[in-house]
């Protein structure tokens, strides 16, 4: 068993926790929060040792009736890796720590490219990750579009990549964020992050984005333009996203047009969390014209999708599973997740 300890036990490190918990080959020895909190009572009730950064704060948890394992540095030095899902920044900080102790370490997209050195997405770069100490699971964006543009590009080419971002404000928990009442340009300046972060994975790609906010919490939504190189149909398109495991067709049928009737579909699937894991392509969307020219919109869970990738980051690491097809296969039925459509 990969004993894995979960720094930064937050929106993305619980649902790491709890998938981790759901593989056959992995374990959660450990997850850290920094104050009392009720992700901190979650802990508790899942079952996990926590962890604290300042053991003068112990009273405090136990006075709350949680009960503390130890320090942060005793949950790293019993694990064979540690995700580290802080906020953006804090993993860059927390990287010394790691490197003195010689264990592996998964950042997250909050980090710049550089933290890690390397940058992964299961599908596109999986044996890449073999003899590496450090990983950086690319944004939640940047794994929607890398999953898209990989699977097209390895069925037909892709020539160029343009795409806008719209993204959600804030999770649905994060009550200090905004805008309320505004789109807002996030950047202004052209391109967003998005477009470089994809070439950390896929670097042979001519790609361009551009992003804004909105004021939602649930989903981002990208309207993507692909240049392809060899010609096809909108019906072998079709075939490669049904054929891909991490990318859903929201069907036609199903007459969903929007993040918030998608959401109340995962929500009646049972996702845990209400999580959409995999792309929301808009089958009705998906266009090519004159042969090369392809279209869509996508939806993309922003708390959900690099879940995974960080699962499989985890076996690519350690390196104990070597095909990437496998470890998708593991991740995916242990968490019960068939991509939708
Ligand atoms: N929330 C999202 O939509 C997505 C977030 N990410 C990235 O994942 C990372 C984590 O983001 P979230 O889970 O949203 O953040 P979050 O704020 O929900 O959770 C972070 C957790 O880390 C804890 N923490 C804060 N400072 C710490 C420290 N010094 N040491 C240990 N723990 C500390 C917090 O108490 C909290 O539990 C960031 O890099 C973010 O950019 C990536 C994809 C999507
Ligand atoms: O990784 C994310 O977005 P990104 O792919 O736009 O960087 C998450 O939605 C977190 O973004 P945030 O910086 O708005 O909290």
């Amino acid at each position: 068993m990969i004993k894995v300890a979960i720094n930064g036990f937050g929106t993305i490190g619980k649902r790491v926790a709890d998938a981790v918990t759901a593989q056959p080959d992995m374990e959660v020895i450990g997850v850290s929060k920094t104050s009392v909190s009720a992700e901190a009572y979650i802990a508790k009730e899942h079952g996990y040792p926590l962890y604290i950064a300042d053991l003068g704060k112990k009273p405090a948890f136990e006075k709350a009736g949680i009960e503390v394992a130890g320090d942060v540095d005793t949950m790293f030095k019993a694990a064979d890796i540690v995700v580290d899902a802080t906020p953006g920044g804090v993993g860059e900080k927390n990287r010394p720590i790691y490197e003195k102790l010689g264990k592996k370490a998964i950042f997250q997209g909050g980090e710049g490219h550089e933290v890690a050195g390397f940058s992964f997405n299961a599908h596109a770069n999986y044996k890449e990750a073999e003899n590496h100490q450090f990983a950086r699971v690319v944004s939640c964006n940047s794994t929607g579009l890398v999953r898209l543009i990989h699977a097209l590009d390895q069925a037909f080419g892709v020539a160029r990549v343009r795409a806008v971002m719209v993204r959600r404000a804030a999770d649905p928990n994060d009550v200090k964020r905004g805008p309320v009442d505004a789109i807002v340009l996030n950047p202004a300046s052209i391109p967003s992050h998005h477009g470089p972060d994809v070439k950390t994975v896929l670097p042979h790609i001519d790609i361009v984005t551009l992003a804004m906010i909105v004021p939602t919490t649930f989903m981002h939504m990208h309207s993507i333009q692909m240049d392809l190189k060899k010609e096809t149909t909108r019906d072998e398109v079709l075939k490669v996203f049904e054929n891909h495991s991490r990318i859903g067709l929201v069907r036609k049928t199903m007459g969903i047009k929007s993040n918030a009737e998608l959401r109340e579909y995962t929500q009646d699937l049972g996702r845990p969390r209400t999580d959409l894991w995999e792309n929301g392509v808009f089958e009705e969307s998906v266009s090519v014209l004159d042969g090369k020219e392809f279209y869509c919109f996508q939806a993309i869970h922003q708390e959900a999708d690099v879940v995974p990738e960080n699962i499989d980051c985890i076996r690519a690491l350690m390196g104990t599973v070597k095909d990437p097809d496998e470890s998708i296969r593991m991740t995916n039925e242990a968490l019960n997740f068939v991509a939708i459509g």
